[in-house]
């Protein structure tokens, strides 16, 4: 991942659609102080690690983009599992890079035609359904820039 777009990762720290990485346990294995058991399921669950105040401080239920000013290293502590957005190892998302650039792309459309500012009507409630959505959906006022848009 670059190192130059805060509030994308702030944005997937806070509300990253994943919510846990299935895994499957084929043999027993130690892990640190804990003895996995073969045939179980575990969830590595990045949501909780990505709102665990030990990692980010008291302030981490604020969206904060410029924890990330200095890159993604050092606002972890040099921590590979403090922000896994896209999971971790061999199995990582193959859809980073496309979902990266498809989301500026997008942005940056939206922006160069409309304002947009969230509606009084929106309730903020993340929920964890397959992904993390918006249980109530978002809803956004747009203001078109230009008149002929
Ligand atoms: C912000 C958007 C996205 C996020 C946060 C995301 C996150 C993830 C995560 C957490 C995993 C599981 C990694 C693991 O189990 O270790 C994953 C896997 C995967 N993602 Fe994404 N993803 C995104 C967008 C996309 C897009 C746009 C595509 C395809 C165009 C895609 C294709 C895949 C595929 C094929 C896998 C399975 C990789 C494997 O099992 O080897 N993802 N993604």
């Amino acid at each position: 991942m670059q190192t130059d777009h805060y509030d994308y990762y702030e944005t997937l720290r806070l509300y990253g659609p994943s919510n846990g990485l299935p895994r499957g346990v084929a043999r027993e294995v130690q892990l640190g102080i804990l003895v996995l058991p073969s045939n179980i399921d575990l969830l590595v669950q990045n949501i909780a690690l990505h709102h665990d105040p030990y990692l980010w401080g008291d302030d981490v239920h604020l969206f904060k983009p410029e924890r990330f000013a200095k890159g993604i290293a050092k606002s972890t502590n040099y921590n590979a599992a403090a922000f896994f957005p896209f999971g971790l190892g061999p199995r990582s998302c193959v859809g980073m890079s496309f979902a990266t650039t498809e989301t500026k792309i997008v942005l940056s459309m939206i922006l160069q035609r409309y304002t947009f500012t969230l509606s009084p009507a929106y309730v903020h409630s993340p929920m964890p359904i397959v992904d993390l959505q918006p249980q109530h959906g978002i809803q956004v006022i747009l203001e078109p820039l230009h008149n002929n848009d």
